[in-house]
């Protein structure tokens, strides 16, 4: 990487040769209230990459995940300030509608909550919200979203079942499913497995390998060997700031900051 000037954000540089950018983060600041959770955070997140955000706990990685789908708007006293430039658009803009971020932008929690229906409904649900389909045509939408979470040929024959009695593995991925069925550009997945065993953890990254080939990924990880596996590009935040960003070979061999080299050398966090 070309050192960047001075003045100019490192963050704004990282992605530039690589990809074009999808989001485009731009002095962002949060508030909880009275308390400054986000504190200037610029980076552009590159397309159809995976960009992972680590750092200690409290650092502010799912605040910046959330404030990608707004989630933050439904509760008072919760304000961003700055810009998020999503296709040429601040999605920060009150004006933006929540429907259309809500089609371009899917999250996927921590902890796997699939609705208490079954399988099948789980993906069709959220489609209906935004699409009228045919009965026919909805099978395929929700067969081609199984297919995409890596799901399909475990629960082709169990549709009609009740998705509560998926393994924590399946309900994840079928929470997955359920995002993608939307066809969003942006996945968010706040950390995805740390509520799944090792064999489920493995699985997801290996879909997360293959998701990236149609979506832009943000995933926030506690763990730093997911990050160092499957993300082409690392964020590291401390006290609600970005400390760097950077490609996630670099990050982890060769950072550019002591803070963050004190980190992913386990000697603080
Ligand atoms: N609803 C809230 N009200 C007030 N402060 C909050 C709220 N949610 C988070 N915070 C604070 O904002 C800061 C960032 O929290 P956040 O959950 O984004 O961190 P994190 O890096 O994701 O942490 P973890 O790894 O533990 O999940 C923390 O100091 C936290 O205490």
């Amino acid at each position: 990487m070309i050192e960047p000037a001075a003045g100019i954000h490192p963050q704004s540089t990282a992605t530039a040769a690589m990809a074009p950018t999808k989001l485009q983060v731009r002095d962002l600041q949060f508030y909880y209230g009275g308390f400054q959770a986000l504190k200037g955070i610029s980076m552009d997140i590159p397309e159809k990459k995976v960009t992972a955000i680590i750092g200690p706990s409290g650092c502010g990685k799912s605040t910046l995940l959330r404030i990608f789908n707004r989630i933050y708007a439904i509760y008072p006293k919760l304000e961003a300030r700055g810009e998020i430039v999503l296709d040429g658009e601040n999605i920060l803009d009150p004006g933006y509608s929540m429907n259309r971020l809500r089609s371009k932008v899917g999250m996927v929690f921590q902890k796997p909550v699939p609705f208490p229906m079954t399988i099948f409904e789980n993906v069709a649900y959220g489609i209906r919200h935004h699409e009228k389909l045919s009965r026919a045509d909805m099978e395929i939408r929700v067969e081609q979203a199984l297919r995409s979470a890596a799901l399909w040929d475990e629960v082709k024959d169990k549709l009609k079942q009740n998705a509560l009695g998926l393994s924590g593995g399946q309900q994840q991925r079928l929470c997955i499913a359920r995002a993608i069925a939307l066809r969003p550009e942006v996945l968010l997945l706040d950390e995805p497995t740390s509520a799944l065993d090792p064999i489920a953890t493995g699985r997801i990254e290996q879909l997360v390998e293959e998701l990236k080939n149609e979506y832009t990924i943000v995933i926030v990880t506690h763990n730093m060997q997911q990050a160092a596996r499957c993300s082409d590009l690392t964020a590291f935040m401390y006290l609600g700031e970005l400390i760097e960003f950077d490609q996630t070979e670099k990050i982890f061999t060769k950072p550019s900051k002591k803070q963050t080299e004190d980190y992913i050398t386990g000697r603080f966090g």
